[in-house]
């Protein structure tokens, strides 16, 4: 069965004014996909998730949502405020708001799925803690429930793993995985890392200065195409079913 389409991009150019970040770009984002975009600092890969949002209209050319879709956005979580003494629940709760409207009290079925959402990221005995106690990666953990108490058609993650140890980063990723099997959802993934990457989505969009390169894991995560879109020699290494890329 073919996956219905969600968002299109058609020969759409994204930039700020008249600077041009990302010219022409075309491809196509369906249910149940998972997009890593992957880049160097300033690549344009905010930029890029900026045109899949819709908050940033292209400067020429056309970006479609084929109906209306719900963004889950789970921020990179050292970008949180720490200040107030806010609880877990309470966290993920803020992800009810636009469903329920924002000065409504949240009902018990709004809290049902919140606390659902906190066992679907393994965190159900933390409800009642305070956020900003948390270790670096179990916040990540309540920010992606935060991103699916919205019931999101697309579940966007920015840097999910940055400043994470090894052994917590492939938790996150292997959780990721797992909402991803478990749903229609679109994932769209934004990482440094074009090992995270090239482990884990199913197409791959390449930022880098001038290139950009869009395309199924396989073709793109490629000796001959790094090499083309950035001069340098890479090994691609298969090692238990995992790809390296050195
Ligand atoms: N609002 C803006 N107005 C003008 N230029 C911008 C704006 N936002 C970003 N840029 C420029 O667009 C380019 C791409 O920026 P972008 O934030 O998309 O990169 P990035 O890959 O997300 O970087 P990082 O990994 O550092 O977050 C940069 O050169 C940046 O200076």
């Amino acid at each position: 069965m073919e996956n219905t389409p969600l968002i299109t991009f058609d020969d759409a150019t994204l930039g700020y004014g008249r600077r041009v970040v990302l010219p022409s770009l075309t491809f196509g984002l369906s249910e149940g996909g998972y997009l890593g975009i992957v880049g160097p600092n300033g690549a344009g890969k905010t930029t890029l998730l900026k045109g899949i949002l819709g908050i940033l209209p292209p400067t020429a050319g056309k970006v479609t949502h084929h109906r209306p879709l719900t963004f889950g956005y789970v921020p990179q979580a050292q970008t949180t405020d720490d200040l107030f003494p806010i609880t877990v629940l309470e966290i993920v709760l803020m992800g009810r708001y636009r469903r329920a409207g924002l000065l409504k009290t949240p009902g018990s079925d709004d809290r049902a799925r919140a606390e659902r959402a906190l066992e679907q990221v393994g965190l159900p005995h933390l409800s009642t803690r305070l956020f900003r106690e948390l270790s670096g990666g179990q916040k990540q953990r309540v920010l992606m429930a935060r991103a699916l108490v919205s019931e999101p058609d697309v579940l966007v993650l920015d840097e999910p793993t940055s400043a994470m140890d090894i052994a917590a980063e492939s938790a996150t990723m292997e959780l990721i995985e797992r909402i991803h099997h478990e749903s229609r959802l679109l994932v769209v993934l934004v990482s440094h890392s074009l090992n995270i990457v090239a482990n884990h989505a199913q197409t791959v969009a390449i930022l880098g200065g001038a290139h950009f390169q869009i395309g199924p894991v396989e073709e793109i995560v490629q000796p001959d195409t790094l090499r083309g879109l950035f001069h340098y020699d890479f090994k691609i290494l298969e090692v238990e079913g995992r790809r390296l890329v050195l």
